[in-house]
């Protein structure tokens, strides 16, 4: 192996630190403290654990947590009406429908539902939108997370060719919209692209959120590349990503491990997406950009 690790877990705690220093702040402007409501329905085992760091982590930075746990069989319209409640809660500045959903729900009518200023994932329309389109809004957690962890290793991307694998609502468009918002020039492949290889043979940055174990391989990358893996695949070898690690890694300059990678990151985003969102619901400024 030649790559140098992008530690996301070590990135991912000083964010949360970073985060928990800010929290004083609002909550003297506030009167109040910045408020996550996290709604799982079902028992996901992956789900679960997810969404018991979730309410860990939020308290930890000084966080009030709200968690709502619902059976599995519960009817859409009984979700749909908490999130309306969640909604008009001024002690809920930011909610997070935990995915997957049971299959009898309709994801997108739920997500649709939440309020876009209190959408923390950035699932809603109107922020994959602002997003899009350069207005201030909510990014997807996993995506900004990434980039956080591109910007810390290479500093300025602008002029870059990235190469986003996967074309998601929650990972690979919105990836392919911040790079291209911090002028690298994108391209998204997909399940369906022709001949893979020949677009990252050129890419100095290589966004892998394909959903399949160990897909990306050492000899498709530019030598020197900074990989980063989005890919979280439960197999009988445990938990791999979608880049085969050990081809990659003497090949490219720096990639992200499967754990420890971008992962971490998702949950620290969220935390400062509510954190965010707190200061924009309150009218309060916020201090410093996190
Ligand atoms: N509403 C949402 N649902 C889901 C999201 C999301 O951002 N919003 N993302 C994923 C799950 N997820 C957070 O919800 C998440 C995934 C992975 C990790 C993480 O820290 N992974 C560790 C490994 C942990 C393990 O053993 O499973 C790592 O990669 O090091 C945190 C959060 C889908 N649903």
């Amino acid at each position: 192996m030649s790559a140098e690790l992008i530690d996301g877990k070590a990135f991912a705690a000083g964010l949360r630190a970073r985060i928990a220093e800010q929290v004083p702040a609002f909550r003297a402007a506030a009167g109040r403290a910045p408020g996550l409501a996290v709604v799982l329905v079902g028992e996901d085992p992956a789900s679960a654990v997810y969404v018991r760091s979730k309410g860990r982590m939020t308290r930890e930075a000084g966080m009030e947590s709200f968690e709502h746990k619902l059976p599995a069989d519960t009817p859409q319209d009984d979700l749909v009406a908490l999130v309306d409640r969640l909604n008009a809660d001024p002690a809920v500045d930011g909610i997070l429908v935990q995915l997957p959903l049971p299959r009898h729900i309709d994801e997108q009518a739920v997500l649709t539902r939440i309020s876009p200023d209190k959408d923390v994932d950035g699932f809603h329309p109107v922020n994959a939108g602002r997003l899009v389109t350069g207005l201030e809004g909510f990014v997807p957690c996993t995506p900004l997370g990434c980039l956080m962890l591109l910007e810390d290793r290479l500093g300025d991307l602008s002029g870059l060719d990235a190469v986003v694998i996967g074309r998601s609502n929650i990972v690979g468009k919105p990836m392919a919209a911040l790079l291209t918002a911090k002028s690298c020039t994108v391209t998204l492949v997909h399940s369906r692209t022709r001949n893979l290889p020949h677009y990252l043979a050129h890419a100095d940055i290589v966004v892998a959120a394909v959903g399949r174990p160990h897909f990306v391989q050492g000899d498709w990358l530019k030598p020197g590349a900074t990989v980063i893996d989005v890919g979280i695949n439960r197999t009988d070898a445990g938990l791999v990503g979608d880049v085969d690690f050990d081809s990659a890694a003497s090949v490219a300059g720096s990639i992200t491990p499967v754990p420890g990678g971008v992962g971490p990151m998702t949950i620290a985003v969220l935390l400062r997406n509510t954190l965010v969102a707190a200061h924009r619901n309150a009218g309060v400024p916020l201090a410093a950009d996190i």
